[in-house]
Parts: structure tokens; C-alpha cells; sequence
């Protein structure tokens, strides 16, 4: 079995860069790292642990089915299903899921579209889109209890290599072809979210303000 040591170190600077940035609130949070193509087989976070704890027990290696590959008493993230689609799916190197309060509202105020749209917004560079009319899309799809389910409805948008899936007041899935990637394709959707948020607070207050409400 090919050695793994490269891709474990490489995930666990991931994952306490975004611990830093408390995006693993209760437990929430799952991360996957690409070890091998054919088979496919890759590291994941060890399901229902605080993932802003680092121990020589926060991944273990899984298959493509997502099926453990080494003796072990982890039990692979619940969301396993989902990176393993990823992986199966793409040549992506790298897939990070979050819950943050930012996407998880997001989620919910642009539910029933299924999507969101981002124009006019450097950061969509992220996403290689350098034009001044380009956009991004973000879709949304419904957070299925039963993972398998969940993992159905998702696989269609794995379209490319690199991508992002919001979760309806769940989170959001990320994934990318490298760390790297997948880790600035996250951060931007975050700042996305954000200032989307902030502004359209903003812009009610602002609203509210020029009808003589004193807020
Ligand atoms: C309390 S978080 C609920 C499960 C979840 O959505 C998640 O991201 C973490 O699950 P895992 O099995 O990967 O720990
Ligand atoms: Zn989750």
C-alpha cells in the first residue's frame, strides 16, 4: 500500500488552518485528501470527533467506496459518501466540507432557486474566471437526512475538477485539485457569503433609514 505520510501532513495543515478559523463549530466538518487514482483510495476525518483537536487519530484511509483500508477503530466522516463521489468522479486532489453560519444562511435565503450568483466580485478569480462580465454559480440542494440520498442528489454537479455544493442549512462542500485549491475555492465562497450578508444588512438598514424608521 502506497505510503500516505505526504497527504495526512498536508490535510492536517489544512484542518487546523480552518480549526483557526473556528469553521468546525460541535463537531461539525469533514475533510478528504486524495492518496491514490487507480484504485482510488484517500484519507478522511474520523466521523463525530472535535475537529479542533490535532491527534495521530484524525484520519484514516478508505477506498473508493469509502470503506476503511487499514485495521482501525475510526468509523470514516457519515459524509464519506460524498468525498468519495468526488474522488470517484473527478481528478480533484483535495475536498473540504464546513458548516459556517455565512453559508449556512445563504443556503437558506436562496433555497428554493437552488442556486447563487456571483457577478461583479474579484474574488471569482478564485475560480480562474478573470472577465469582468463572468460569473459563478453555486448551486443548492436539499440536506437528505439519508446520506446516500444526499449523495445522489449531489453527484450531477461534479462537473470539473474543482467546484462548490451548498448543503440547505447544512454547509458546504468544496473541492479542488490539490489542497491548495480546494482551501482558496472554500475561503472565497466564505468572504462571498459574508459580504453578501453584510451588504444586503446594509442595504435593509439603508432602506429602512430613508423611510424615516429609526432603527
Ligand atoms: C454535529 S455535525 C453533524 C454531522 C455533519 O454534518 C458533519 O459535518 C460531521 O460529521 P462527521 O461524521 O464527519 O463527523
Ligand atoms: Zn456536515
Amino acid at each position: 500500500m502506497k505510503s500516505y505520510q505526504a497527504e495526512w501532513e498536508e490535510l492536517a495543515d489544512i484542518k487546523r488552518e480552518l480549526a483557526d478559523r473556528d469553521w468546525f463549530m460541535g463537531t461539525s466538518g469533514n475533510l478528504a485528501i486524495r492518496v491514490g487514482s487507480s484504485p482510488v483510495s484517500f484519507l478522511v476525518t474520523a466521523s463525530g470527533k472535535d475537529k479542533r483537536k490535532h491527534t495521530k487519530e484524525d484520519f484514516l484511509l478508505v477506498n473508493a467506496q469509502g470503506e476503511a483500508l487499514e485495521e482501525t477503530q475510526l468509523r470514516p466522516s457519515a459524509e464519506t459518501l460524498l468525498h468519495s463521489h468526488i474522488f470517484n468522479g473527478s481528478s480533484a486532489g483535495c475536498s473540504l466540507h464546513v458548516h459556517t453560519v455565512a453559508n449556512n444562511v445563504i443556503s437558506e435565503l436562496y433555497g428554493d432557486e437552488g442556486v447563487i450568483t456571483f457577478r461583479n466580485q474579484e474574488l471569482i478569480k478564485a475560480w480562474d474566471k478573470w472577465d469582468e462580465h463572468d460569473s459563478i454559480s453555486i448551486p443548492i440542494i436539499h440536506n437528505h437526512a439519508h446520506i446516500p440520498t444526499l449523495a445522489d442528489s449531489f453527484l450531477p454537479y461534479i462537473k470539473e475538477d474543482k467546484g462548490a455544493v451548498l448543503i440547505r442549512n447544512h454547509g458546504i462542500t468544496v473541492w479542488g485539485r490539490t489542497g491548495f485549491e480546494a482551501k482558496k475555492l472554500l475561503e472565497a465562497c466564505e468572504f462571498l457569503f459574508q459580504y453578501h450578508l453584510t451588504l444586503l444588512s446594509l442595504t435593509t438598514t439603508k432602506s429602512i433609514s430613508k423611510g424615516g424608521v429609526k432603527l
